[in-house]
């Protein structure tokens, strides 16, 4: 059994609310887009229709349909405009006690039935969800990014979450036109499992001075076909989120193996996070990416 979902409510504007507001309305959902950042939501209301604007120039869509998604995104700074959503899509930072503090905030204003959602990376979905009033209707559905253009969802249920909200959930992303990967409730779930430990050795093999960042990024772009080298997907997926799954899967499973590449903690701490910051593995301050080691 499936319930009725008609508006959707995205916490959190950053690259991965925008792509999710961006595909929900392209789909036909009402979208309320909500950020503690009144200049954050304005340059996700930019982005999107950047990113729907080349669609169109790709013919992928119509300037009608550009035009009706925009005109379905509302943006708000304040969580109680997300009262009346039918799912709430959390996807604000890794970190679990903000995500936290917004359960019980959106929760506090949502009606009972609603279906509450987390696009975390990594945290697990039963701890999340025994920290809400309707840990039933809590549920993991992991996006990749970028969302517009990859394939995949990952849902993921927790110890409680309901045959209802697995169904709905299920049932929403097929109307985005996404194919669905189930996973259990295990530290980083699957994608970021095997995806991660990649890019955290890569970030060794910098380390330990096996080869420069070019030449790591070009062995495995020209050697193993990866449409990225495995540290401009760093520097694309932010390196403050690669760091925080590399510290869920280690304090997770318990296990050296997954232990965060001390590179990868300096950047985090220099605020060299990527292309989001302008500075990661690559400098993108200027005209071209320059790798800074
Ligand atoms: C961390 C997590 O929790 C989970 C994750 O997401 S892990 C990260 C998973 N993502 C990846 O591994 C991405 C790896 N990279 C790629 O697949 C490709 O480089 C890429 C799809 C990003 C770009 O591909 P490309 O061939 O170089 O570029 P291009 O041809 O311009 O784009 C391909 C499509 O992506 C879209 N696209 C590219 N960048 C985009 C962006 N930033 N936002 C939205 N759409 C984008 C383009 O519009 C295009 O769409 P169509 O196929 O509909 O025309
Ligand atoms: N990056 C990726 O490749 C992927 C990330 N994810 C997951 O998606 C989530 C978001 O990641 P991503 O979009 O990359 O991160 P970003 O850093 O790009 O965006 C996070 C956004 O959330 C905002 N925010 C912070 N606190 C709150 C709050 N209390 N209420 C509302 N908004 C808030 C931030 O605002 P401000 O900057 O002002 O603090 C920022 O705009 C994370 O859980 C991440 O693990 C999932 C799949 C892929």
């Amino acid at each position: 059994m499936t319930v009725a979902i008609k508006k959707v409510g995205v916490i959190g504007s950053g690259q991965m609310g925008n792509g999710i507001a961006h595909v929900a309305a392209l789909a036909g959902f009402d979208v309320v887009l909500n950020d503690v950042s009144g200049d954050r939501l304005k340059s996700a209301l930019a982005t999107i229709n950047g990113n729907l604007t080349r669609q169109v120039a790709k013919k992928a869509i119509s300037e009608n349909e550009r035009k009706q998604a925009l005109d379905r995104i509302a943006s708000a700074e304040s969580i109680d405009t997300l009262a009346d959503c039918d799912l709430v899509i959390e996807t604000a930072v890794e970190k679990e006690e903000t995500k936290r503090k917004i359960f019980h905030d959106v929760c506090a204003v949502l009606k009972p039935e609603a279906i509450v959602a987390t696009n975390s990376s990594s945290i697990s979905i039963t701890r999340l969800a025994a920290s809400t009033d309707r840990p039933e209707k809590f549920i993991g559905i992991h996006f990749m990014n970028p969302v517009p253009a990859m394939e995949l969802v990952e849902l993921i249920r927790g110890i409680a979450t309901d045959d209802t909200t697995f169904d709905t959930a299920k049932a929403f992303v097929a109307k985005l036109g996404k194919q669905v990967a189930v996973s259990e409730d295990f530290p980083a779930f699957i994608v970021n499992r095997i995806l991660l430990p990649m890019i955290n050795e890569a970030i060794y093999t910098l380390y330990e001075g096996v080869g420069n960042v070019e030449a790591i990024d070009a062995a495995m772009k020209l050697g193993a076909h990866h449409p990225m080298g495995p540290l401009e997907l760093a520097d694309f997926i932010g390196l403050d989120t690669c760091l925080s799954i590399m510290q869920v899967l280690h304090e997770g499973l318990a296990d050296s193996k997954y232990r965060p590449c001390p590179l990868l903690v300096k950047y985090v701490e220099a605020g060299w996070l990527g292309r989001k910051s302008q500075r990661g593995f690559y400098d993108y301050r200027g005209d071209k990416p320059i790798p800074t080691r």
